[in-house]
């Protein structure tokens, strides 16, 4: 165990005060079993970082070992050199850490975590649930029931069945194959999927490996469930957006950036797509006036895919022991190797 030891002279005495290592949780709903596993080892501030400056923020950092933090978190070179010699690990209570600065983490050397497939089911769930949603015009019937504008009339918010579809799913990895496995019982036609190379589980659930291009113009519907990196930006661009069918439904649980958010916006207006499901966007939280807001074949949720209970309980209870395990110099898993 570190502890560090501070030495006083105090009239004339030697005072041996033990601290405890800082630790900074930057969000504040953190269930409370988490805090006291944390404090047992830690002295833990609990400071969100939502809606504060950036001085307060390069402040709070300022002599901590450890940053406790989420996929909202922006963790850049100017935090991290903030943070001093003292930091030694970050740890995301999140799957995709698109929102840490790798290169500046490797340059100070602080080690990284982040919560890899634990997210991954309950991802699978919210996506089968926008899918649904967006397709069936779920949230335009319910408005118009609770707007006194309920129709008797038989093909009155019709959307399109997800049986004897094609579903294309971009990026085939924990997540898109959670994701593959929920539409195996949906009787669907065919199941594409991309990936650097063919994976053997996509493959035993029937999914064909494609290009991109080839999926965004053969799929009914298309599911983004790949990370965000240099090479991922806006791989749902303008150009694959033209290719898609005019019913496709496309939904986002990635990031918003895969997409060209623009291009979309344009597509949907002149009704050259069906519908657009999303979970992610640019930016977050989208503002009031986004065009996307008003859209009614659009279905947005606030970037809550893996927001079940059980799942942001073990997400927090997995990161706070992973930094411990910093602490104690034993292996930390789902440690990205920078
Ligand atoms: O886990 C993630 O990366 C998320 O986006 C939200 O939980």
């Amino acid at each position: 165990m570190i502890i560090r030891l501070i030495f006083i002279h105090h009239l004339n005495n030697l005072i041996l005060i033990m601290t405890k290592p800082k630790l900074l949780v930057a969000m504040s709903s953190i269930p409370e079993l988490v805090i006291e596993l944390l404090l047992e080892r830690f002295e833990v501030e609990i400071f969100d970082f939502e809606n504060a400056t950036k001085k307060e923020i390069l402040n709070k950092v300022r002599g901590k070992f450890g940053i406790f933090c989420c996929a909202w978190t922006k963790i850049d070179e100017e935090l991290i050199k903030n943070a001093g010699p003292s930091l030694k690990v970050i740890r995301t209570m999140s799957v995709g850490y698109d929102h840490v600065d790798l290169i500046a983490m490797k340059k100070y050397g602080v080690r990284l975590g982040y919560t890899s497939n634990i997210s991954s089911e309950a991802i699978a769930e919210t996506t089968i649930a926008l899918l649904i949603a967006t397709s069936r015009r779920l949230f335009e019937a319910n408005h118009a029931l609770k707007t006194d504008g309920w129709k008797q009339s038989l093909f009155w918010m019709c959307g399109r069945s997800i049986r004897n579809s094609v579903v294309g799913i971009v990026g085939c990895g924990n997540i898109g194959i959670s994701i593959a496995k929920k539409l195996n019982t949906f009787n669907i036609s065919q199941l594409l999927y991309t990936s650097r190379g063919e994976k053997p589980e996509a493959k035993t659930l029937g999914g064909k490996l494609v290009t991109i291009d080839e999926l965004v113009k053969q799929s009914d519907y298309i599911i983004v469930s790949v990370a965000l990196n240099e090479d991922t930006k806006c791989i749902i661009n303008r150009k694959r957006i033209a290719k898609m069918k005019s019913h496709a439904v496309l939904v986002n649980i990635g990031r918003g950036e895969l997409i060209d958010q623009g291009a979309l916006i344009e597509a949907l207006r002149e009704n050259r797509i069906g519908g657009v499901g999303l979970d992610v966007m640019t930016p977050e939280p989208l503002p009031l006036d986004n065009p996307l807001m008003k859209m009614t074949n659009v279905v947005l949720l606030p970037h809550i895919a893996s927001a079940s209970i059980e799942t942001r309980t073990e997400m927090a209870i997995v990161t706070a022991k992973n930094i411990i395990a910093v602490l104690d110099n034993t292996s930390m898993i789902n440690e990205l190797q920078l």
